[in-house]
């Protein structure tokens, strides 16, 4: 028998949940208060469902061993395609906007090479499905800041692209070589750029594209020189209406002064996800060990129609929290909770004869108020030892109970 947990995966102890959980709890609260519903979808998926048309890579998913090829099952690297199935499927009926919140773990195979090499993961984030257009994607990005400051965050970066945009602008170069150039843009590669065998001109276009990156009113005004096709004109006039509704909508949001400071436009912000179509982002937050990405997200308004049974058009819109990486920059702040709660009473039957009445004695503690702890001594220790372990346990309070069911208090 081997007594570790497999490679990549890995066991959450008491204060791991307790942390945790403080985080969760934060963000659901933020989804509920904005009317999101918790969905829970199925951990397993047939691989055709996870790789969302070929939007998610095989090579990502963890596959499980059993059935046919069209039946192969696989790990949800991701929810949001779990939840566009179910939503186009299991709630066909319902009226749109749907807005849904998950709280999940969810399996990516490891990189080779990869330093943790970590497959389990947890997310927590929200879907808002059935709703294209302005209000939308201003809805979701608030929500998002207001997660990140209902969490105390305040130092974090908010880098947002367009993936329609970013299409048009790789139009010009010939297939085989767009996605290489795309890569070299993702990765600020100019050298391999300068080596791709592209006309002077296509160079030029190439290297441009590298840099609209920056403070938004920049790279809109970059842009606005180039020459572009409808769909990517199309796209340019709904980001600078965004970017205007953030710059006027949310400058007193949740405290911070002003959320296009903490925002860097980015055309070439390319998503490990490729169902992106409008709008996408990832918020970045650093810590002396270096950067996090603390969750990313978009706008997808082609993924339903794959799962619906008519092939009809729906949109969508939606963010991921990652976890671990929330915990990463708070463990500096001392926000999360140190230790896991601990009980508030010890309850001791003093002999047998008093079992009863302690189990009695305890209930009814634990029914006087809600959030009361109330732990029982199991026996085998004498009254010094009992005290000795309430101390280290941090319990401030022993009733020793005796047959007749009256306890005696006893405060440490
Ligand atoms: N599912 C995406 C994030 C996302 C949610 N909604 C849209 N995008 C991810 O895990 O990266």
């Amino acid at each position: 028998m081997v007594h570790q947990p497999p490679a990549g995966a890995r066991d959450l102890l008491p204060l791991d949940v307790t942390q945790k959980q403080w985080i969760e709890n934060r963000l659901q609260q933020v989804y509920h208060r904005c009317g999101y519903h918790r969905i829970i979808t199925s951990t397993i998926e047939r691989l055709d469902t996870l790789m969302a048309g070929g939007a998610i890579n095989r090579s990502t998913v963890l596959q499980l061993q059993a059935g046919t090829e069209e039946e192969s099952l696989g790990l949800r690297p991701e929810l949001t395609a779990s939840i566009a199935r179910t939503a186009v499927t299991r709630m066909a009926g319902v009226s749109y906007p749907q807005r849904l919140y998950y709280n999940a773990n969810v399996f990516r195979r490891a990189e080779k090479g990869s330093y943790s090499g970590q497959q389990e993961f947890y997310q927590a984030g929200v879907e808002l499905i059935g709703a294209g257009g302005l209000l939308a994607d201003g809805e979701i990005l608030l929500l998002l800041a207001e997660c990140l400051f209902q969490l105390g965050l305040s130092g974090w970066h908010l880098v947002l692209g367009e993936a329609g945009l970013t299409r048009s602008l790789l139009a010009p170069f010939p297939g085989k070589l767009q996605e290489k150039v795309r890569r070299a843009i993702a990765h600020l590669d100019r050298v391999t750029l300068e080596n791709l065998p592209l006309s002077d001109e296509l160079k030029e276009h190439a290297l441009m594209l590298l840099d609209l990156r920056g403070k938004p009113a920049d790279v809109l005004q970059k842009v606005a020189n180039l020459k572009l096709d409808p769909a990517g004109e199309e796209a340019l006039n709904n980001l600078k209406s965004l970017i205007d509704l953030l710059e006027q909508g949310l400058p007193n949001l949740a405290g911070q002064t002003n959320l296009t400071c903490q925002v860097t436009l980015d055309l070439s912000l390319i998503q490990t996800f490729n169902y992106y179509t409008g709008i996408v982002f990832e918020v970045v937050g650093e810590t002396d060990t270096g950067k996090h990405i603390l969750g990313q997200g978009g706008r997808y308004d082609r993924l339903l129609t794959l799962y619906h049974p008519q092939g009809n058009s729906v949109p969508g819109i939606g963010f991921s929290l990652n976890i671990e990486e929330l915990y990463q920059v708070l463990l500096p702040t001392g926000q999360l909770p140190a230790e896991t709660p601990t009980s508030e009473y010890l309850v001791v039957a003093q002999t047998p004869a008093a079992f009863a009445s302690a189990f009695a004695y305890a209930h009814s503690l634990r029914s006087s108020a809600e959030l009361v702890r109330v732990e029982l001594d199991l026996g085998g220790r004498d009254a010094e030892e009992i005290r000795e372990y309430a101390r280290r346990r941090c319990i401030p309070k022993i009733a020793w109970v005796k047959e007749s069911g009256s306890p005696t208090l006893e405060t440490l």
